[in-house]
């Protein structure tokens, strides 16, 4: 129907509503502000006759959201406001999912200027303070991150695990830093090593660490420069970005990728996405890399994830079975002497650990039998040693080191 302009001008309205739609690409931080600020003001009032409740595993307490339909009133400083939560099915099936804002329209200015951004600011530090991250693929919406792994639970040497924090806590305290240097303030992180040595465990510890989200950026996806800029620029700031196997990217069978096409992406993923970002790029095979994918301020700090040392090895077995003495163990001299001799990935480990857990027939899994278990163990390494008759070189050892002669600025 159309309404003429002179019905419209004498149709007089006092309040403004601002719609605030939920778009994915450039995501709408007023949209995402809202989601995570209208829960900490009490969303039950007298007019609310349903609400959302939801909890996963790793959260700690039930989560209150809106729910279609529903009202929720708040004020700032002199201003009273109604927020309304709308979800709208489509004839074509599409869905809109909205929050409408109404105020008095002479409160515009201060809305725009004081409390929108009030709302955003006070959502950022509530981001911060969740423990609960989100994993996206970029493909599809994004959905929370319920990787258990930690830097406590990770198996790798302590000294690395250590510089890794340090290097992280460093970059995220280091905003003034980058800026004053005109460096843009990002890290890029490689991580190499066979599978099952722990390249996304080590991933999510990060995540869970620094309270970031994390982004699957997949590579094969990716049709053309325009196109990857509106990916990266669909994340968000204080996220790690992933890009899995680039050495599979640049050797796969319909050559998608040209070298000089990948550089080209790593050169735009660095210029378009946004401040405080980590992206981490894993390979099974780093020997196969370009050395030119490796030069300095493409990935900063490269990790060697190994094959299980006897480091890793007692912190699994604490994790796993609960084992806190494991030096003072008869079995020990001759497991570390396997471990060192053998390749066997964390991973391996973690699924010889499983299956003791199954076969305890009472399901008592606190109950694990120490010395029957790291017998098992040690049959178990024997067995990998016999069949690969593929001991570990020398050089296979987790270290860290800087990218190219270290010409990272400090
Ligand atoms: N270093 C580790 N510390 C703790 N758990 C580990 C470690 N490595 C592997 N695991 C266990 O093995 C599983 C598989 O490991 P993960 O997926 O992290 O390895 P990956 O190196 O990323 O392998 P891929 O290259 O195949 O993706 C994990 O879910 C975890 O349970």
């Amino acid at each position: 129907t159309l309404i003429s302009p002179r019905h419209d001008l004498h149709d007089r309205h006092e309040d403004l509503t601002f719609i605030i739609r939920q778009d994915c690409r450039p995501p709408n931080q007023v949209y995402d502000a809202a989601e995570r600020y209208l829960p900490t003001i009490d969303l039950i009032n007298p007019s609310t006759r349903t609400i959302q409740v939801s909890k996963t595993p790793r959260q700690e307490t039930v989560k209150l959201a809106m729910e279609s339909g529903e009202q929720v009133p708040d004020t700032f400083e002199d201003i009273n406001l109604n927020w309304r939560y709308v979800v709208e099915t489509f004839r074509d099936g599409s869905v809109e999912y909205r929050f409408e804002l109404t105020f008095q329209k002479k409160h515009k200015e201060k809305v725009m200027s004081s409390y929108l951004p009030y709302v955003v600011g006070r959502a950022e530090a509530i981001k911060k303070e969740e423990k609960i991250l989100k994993l996206s693929n970029l493909t599809n919406s994004s959905v929370d991150l319920e990787h258990p792994a930690t830097f406590e639970t990770i198996a790798m040497e302590p000294d690395l695990k250590r510089k890794i924090m340090k290097d992280l806590d460093r970059f995220v305290a280091r905003r003034e830093f980058y800026k004053k240097v005109g460096k843009a303030w990002k890290r890029g992180y490689l991580l190499y090593g066979p599978p099952g040595t722990g390249k996304s465990s080590l991933i999510a510890a990060m995540a869970n660490h620094l309270k970031f989200d994390v982004f699957d950026l997949e590579l094969a996806s990716i049709r053309s420069d325009s196109h990857l800029k509106s990916v990266v620029l669909s994340t968000t700031n204080r996220s790690i970005l992933v890009i899995e196997d680039i050495d599979c990217t640049v050797h796969n069978k319909d050559n998608r990728f040209t070298l000089s096409g990948l550089l080209n992406f790593m050169d735009g993923l660095w210029s378009s996405c946004g401040d405080e970002r980590v992206i981490v790029f894993t390979t099974n095979h780093k020997d196969r890399l370009d050395p030119v994918l490796l030069r300095p301020g493409r990935m900063d700090v490269h990790i060697h994830m190994s094959y299980c040392t006897p480091n890793a090895f007692r912190i699994l077995a604490s994790n796993y079975l609960g084992i806190q003495d494991f030096d003072s163990h008869r079995l020990k001299g001759e497991i570390v002497g396997l471990l060192e001799s053998t390749k066997v990935t964390p991973a391996d480990i973690c699924e010889d650990f499983l299956r003791q857990n199954d076969d305890d027939v009472d399901g008592d899994d606190d109950d694990v039998d120490v010395d029957a278990t790291l017998e098992r163990v040690v049959k178990f390494l024997k067995l990998r040693k016999l069949e690969g008759a593929n001991n570990v070189d020398e050089t296979e050892t987790q270290e860290e080191e800087k990218a190219g002669n270290g010409s990272e600025s400090e």
